[in-house]
C-alpha cells in the first residue's frame, strides 16, 4: 500500500488537499474558499444573518459582487443609479439591498455603470479574480463554469454564502471522482457547447451525482478557455457538484494580463505557473466513473424535452415516449412532448422558432459572439422570428464585440443587441417568453417555465441558434457556413479592452428604445395571496435551528424523475429578500393553473396531503438544477420538514440540512415501495432521527435509513454551523497565514495590512508591496 504522500492523485484530489483547515474521523472538513462571487439574489438573506448575528464579512479581499439576474439588458444611456433604473418592485429590492450590502461590508462591487459588471460567472475569469488551484464559490449553481481553469469551483445555497462570508470557510465531504474524456476531434460546426449536450445526453442528469467531474483528453485540451468554461458550466446539469480542466499553456496565456491575476512574467507569476502545472491529476491517479467519449460521434445537438439530458441531434426526429423503457419514462415524456407542443417523429430541423436567445453565463462570451456573428453575416433573421436578443456576458464582452464591429452585423441581419445581464436564461428581468413561445436558446436549462410562464425553450451552441434565427427553424449550421475550421478550438486572444479595467461610463447603446422595458411586461409575477399552510411549525433563526428529533405526519407521494428546484420555486418567487413566507409559492406551476386556480390533481391539493410534513418522491434526483436555497425554505414554510427519495442533488441535499430539514436518500427500492405505500394510502408515518428508522402509524419498522454523523449531530442539536466554525478560528488563521507565504497571489493587499486582535498583522511577513498587476492601489478594488 502506498504511503498517502506517494499515491497517485487527482486534480480534483491536489485542489482539494490543499484547501483543508480542518478534517474530522468522520471524514467531515473544514475547506477553505480562496474566491467568493456574490449577486443579488442568493445574498441578501445571508448578509441579513451576518448582521443580525453582529458577524462581519472576513475576507472583503476575496470577495466579488455584481448584479446580473434581475438588471434590465436594456440601453443604459439614462441610467442614473440602479434603484431609479429598475421597474419591477422586487427586483429592485435585490439590487438595491445588494448595493447597500456591499457598501456596510466593504466588497468589491461592479455595479450597472461599471464596464466590468456582467453575469458573475462571466466577470470572474475576465478579470483574474478566477485562478488555478483555487477553490471558488458562490451562491449559484453554475459556479462550476470557473472549474475550466482547473479551480474547485462549486455551487452553494444562501445559509452557506452566509458560512463563508462568515469564515471563509465550508463545512463538507469529499466528493467521488468521475472522468469524462473526450478524445479525437470536433467536426467543423461541433462546438463545446454540443460535447456538453452530448456528455450529458450520455449520462444523464444525475449522472455525476456526488462527483467532481474532470473533462480531459484530445477534444477538451484542444478547446480555447472559453469553450471549457462552456463544459464545465454544465457539469451541473449533469447532476455533479463541480467540473475540471488541469491548467495548461491556453490556462495561462489566458491568464496573462488580467487585472486580479499575477502580474505575467514577474517572479510571483513564474511561482504560480510552477504551482498550477503541478495540479495535473498523477498519470496513474483512480477515478471512481469513467466516461470516454469519441470526438467524431458528436454532432449539432439540440434539446426537445424540459431536462437537458432530453437530447437529440438535429439530423434526428423528436422522439416517441412509447418507446421509452419504463412506464415512469413514458408518462414524462408524454407530459413532456406536450409541454413542449411537439408531435414524435417531426424532424427537429422542421420545428419553428419565435425567439432565438444569445447569452447566458454558457454562450455570451466574446468567443460565442464571435461564433455566433461568422454565422449571420450578411445574412437576415427569417421572419418569422419575432425577437432575436443578443446578450452579451459582461460589459467588456460588450466593448470588444462593437471593437470588432459584432455589434454592426447582428443589428443589420435584425438582432437587438443588449446590455449585460442573465436576461432570458431564467427570465428574473424583463426578457422572457411568453407562454407556448418556442425559443432557440444557448443557455443551460430547459425547465418547464425557465425562460417565462409555459415558454419552451431548446438548448444549443451559439452558432446553432444564430442558424435557427436566420433559418427560422431548428437548423443544422452546417447546412449554412462553410467551416474552414471548428471556430471553437482557436486559441484564446485576451482582447485589449478585456484588460482595462476600471470603472466606466455607462455605455450608451442608440439602437435601443427604453420602452423595451414596458414591451416585455412579466406575465409571471409573484403573487401573494394564496393562503399559508402549516405556519405553526417552528422557523429558523439566527440563534440557531429547531431540533429536528422526531418527524410524525401525512406524507406526500410523488413519483417524478428529477424534480428541479424551478419547479420547486419558480424564478419569480426568488425576488423575495427573505427566508419566509414561500409556501404559498410551493410547487407553483404544478399545483395553480395558469388563471391562479388550483390544479385539484396536484397532490398538495388534495386531503390529507394538503398538510403533509414529508414528501416521499420515488424518483430519482430529487432538487436538481439551480442552488436556489428558495427551494428548502419554500417546502419549510409549507410545512415540509424531510423529503424521502431514492437521490438527491448535491446542492439542494445540503441545503436542507442547513434548514434543520433531513433529506432522506433511500436506496433499497423495496423500502422505498413501502414508505410510499404507506403516503398513497394516506397514512403518517414516522421519522425517527436518533434511531434512523422510518416506521408507520402504529409504530412498526418500516425501513432503517444512513445520515451522515456530523450531519445528524447538527439537526438532533439544532446546531448553528458557523457557530462551529468560528470555533476553529485558531485554525482557519494559521492556515491564512500559512497561505499567505506559500500562494501570496491570493491575497488582497487591504488583507495583508488589516490587524487582528491586539493589533497584530492577520498575516505578516508577507512581502507583497503592490497589487497583483504591480500597481499602486486603486479604488475600489483592494488588491
Ligand atoms: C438564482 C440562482 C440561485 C440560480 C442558480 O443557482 O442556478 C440561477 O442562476 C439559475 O440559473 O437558476
Ligand atoms: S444560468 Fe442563467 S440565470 Fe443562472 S447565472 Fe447563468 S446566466 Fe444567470
Amino acid at each position: 500500500m502506498p504511503s498517502a504522500e506517494s499515491t497517485p492523485r487527482t486534480l480534483y484530489d491536489k485542489v482539494f488537499q490543499a484547501h483543508i483547515v480542518d478534517e474530522k474521523l468522520d471524514g467531515t472538513i473544514l475547506l477553505y474558499i480562496d474566491r467568493h462571487l456574490v449577486h443579488e439574489v442568493t445574498s441578501p438573506q445571508a448578509f441579513e444573518g451576518l448582521e443580525n448575528a453582529g458577524r462581519q464579512v472576513r475576507r472583503p479581499d476575496c470577495t466579488l459582487a455584481t448584479t446580473d439576474h434581475n438588471v434590465p439588458t436594456t440601453s443604459r444611456k439614462t441610467l442614473k443609479d440602479i434603484g431609479s433604473f429598475i421597474k419591477e418592485d422586487d427586483s429592485r429590492t435585490q439590487c438595491v439591498t445588494l448595493e447597500e450590502n456591499v457598501k456596510k461590508f466593504g466588497i468589491t462591487y461592479f455595479g450597472l455603470s461599471d464596464k466590468r459588471q456582467g453575469i458573475v460567472h462571466v466577470i470572474g475569469p475576465e478579470q483574474g479574480f478566477t485562478l488555478p488551484g483555487t477553490t471558488v464559490v458562490c451562491g449559484d449553481s453554475h459556479t462550476s463554469t470557473h472549474g475550466a481553469f482547473g479551480a474547485l469551483a462549486f455551487g452553494i445555497g444562501t445559509s452557506e454564502v452566509e458560512h463563508v462570508l462568515a469564515t471563509q470557510c465550508l463545512i463538507t465531504k469529499r466528493s467521488k471522482n468521475m472522468r469524462v474524456q473526450v478524445d479525437g476531434e470536433l467536426a467543423p460546426g461541433v462546438s463545446s457547447k454540443d460535447v456538453i449536450l452530448h456528455v450529458i445526453g450520455q449520462i444523464g442528469t444525475a449522472g455525476g451525482t456526488g462527483a467532481v467531474i474532470e473533462f480531459c483528453g484530445s477534444v477538451i485540451r484542444s478547446l480555447s478557455m472559453e469553450a471549457r468554461m462552456s463544459i464545465c458550466n454544465m457539469s451541473i446539469e449533469a447532476g455533479a457538484r463541480a467540473g475540471m480542466v488541469a491548467p495548461d499553456d491556453i490556462t495561462f496565456e489566458y491568464l496573462k494580463g488580467r487585472p486580479l491575476a499575477p502580474k505575467y512574467g514577474s517572479d510571483e507569476w513564474n511561482k504560480a505557473v510552477a504551482y498550477w502545472k503541478s495540479l495535473a491529476s498523477d498519470a496513474d491517479a483512480k477515478y471512481d466513473i469513467d466516461v470516454f467519449i469519441d470526438g467524431k460521434d458528436i454532432i449539432p445537438t439540440v434539446t426537445w424535452g424540459t431536462s437537458p439530458e432530453d437530447v437529440v441531434p438535429i439530423t434526428g426526429v423528436v422522439p416517441d415516449p412509447e418507446t421509452f423503457a419504463t412506464e415512469g419514462k413514458k408518462a414524462a415524456g408524454r407530459r413532456m412532448i406536450e409541454y413542449m407542443g411537439l408531435v414524435p417523429g417531426t424532424k427537429m430541423e422542421d420545428i419553428e422558432v419565435d425567439k432565438v436567445f444569445i447569452g447566458s453565463c454558457t454562450n455570451s462570451r466574446i468567443e460565442d459572439l464571435r461564433a455566433a456573428a461568422q454565422v449571420v453575416k450578411g445574412k437576415k433573421i427569417a421572419a418569422n422570428i419575432k425577437r432575436a436578443l443578443i446578450v452579451p456576458g459582461s460589459g467588456l464582452v460588450k466593448d470588444q464585440a462593437e471593437a470588432e464591429g459584432l455589434d454592426k452585423i447582428f443589428q443589420e441581419a435584425g438582432f437587438e443587441w443588449r446590455e449585460a445581464g442573465c436576461s432570458m436564461c431564467l427570465g428574473m428581468n424583463p426578457d422572457i417568453l411568453s407562454p407556448k413561445e418556442r425559443c432557440a436558446s444557448t443557455s443551460n436549462r430547459n425547465f418547464e417555465g425557465r425562460q417565462g410562464a409555459q415558454g419552451r425553450t431548446h438548448l444549443m451552441s451559439p452558432v446553432m441558434a444564430a442558424a435557427a434565427a436566420i433559418v427560422g427553424k431548428l437548423a443544422d449550421v452546417r447546412k449554412l457556413t462553410e467551416y474552414k475550421s471548428s471556430p471553437h478550438v482557436e486559441a484564446a486572444v485576451v482582447p485589449e479592452t478585456t484588460i482595462a479595467a476600471g470603472s466606466a461610463k455607462a455605455h450608451a447603446d442608440e439602437s435601443i428604445e427604453d420602452d423595451d422595458v414596458q414591451k416585455d411586461r412579466l406575465t409571471d409575477q409573484p403573487q401573494d395571496s394564496f393562503p399559508q399552510v402549516n405556519t405553526s411549525l417552528p422557523k429558523a433563526t439566527a440563534a440557531g435551528l429547531p431540533k429536528f428529533t422526531s418527524l410524525k405526519g401525512i406524507a406526500a407521494p410523488m413519483e417524478k424523475e428529477n424534480i428541479d428546484t424551478d419547479a420547486i420555486i419558480p424564478k419569480q418567487f426568488l425576488k423575495t429578500i427573505k427566508r419566509t413566507g414561500l409556501g404559498s409559492a410551493l410547487f407553483y406551476e404544478m399545483r395553480f393553473n395558469p388563471d391562479g386556480s388550483e390544479n385539484p390533481n396536484f397532490v398538495l391539493n388534495r386531503e390529507p396531503y394538503r398538510s403533509a410534513k414529508i414528501i416521499v418522491c420515488t424518483g430519482a434526483n430529487f432538487g436538481c438544477g439551480s442552488s436556489r436555497e428558495h427551494a428548502p425554505w419554500a417546502l419549510n414554510d409549507f410545512g415540509v420538514k424531510s423529503v424521502i427519495a431514492p437521490s438527491f442533488a448535491d446542492i439542494f441535499f445540503n441545503n436542507s440540512f442547513k434548514n434543520g430539514m433531513l433529506p432522506i436518500p433511500l436506496k433499497d427500492q423495496a423500502a422505498l415501495e413501502r414508505v410510499h405505500a404507506e403516503a398513497v394510502a394516506g397514512r403518517e408515518i414516522e421519522i425517527d432521527l436518533p434511531n434512523q428508522l422510518i416506521k408507520d402509524a402504529q409504530g412498526n419498522t418500516l425501513c432503517e435509513f444512513e445520515v451522515e454523523e456530523f450531519r445528524k449531530h447538527c439537526l438532533v442539536n439544532g446546531l448553528d454551523d458557523i457557530g462551529l466554525t468560528m470555533q476553529m478560528e485558531d485554525k482557519i488563521a494559521e492556515y491564512e497565514a500559512r497561505m499567505s507565504q506559500q500562494t501570496p497571489w491570493l491575497d488582497g493587499r487591504a488583507y495583508l495590512k488589516r490587524k487582528g486582535q491586539g493589533g497584530k498583522l492577520v498575516a505578516k511577513a508577507v512581502p507583497v508591496p503592490k497589487t497583483n498587476r504591480g500597481e499602486e492601489k486603486k479604488e475600489p478594488l483592494e488588491w
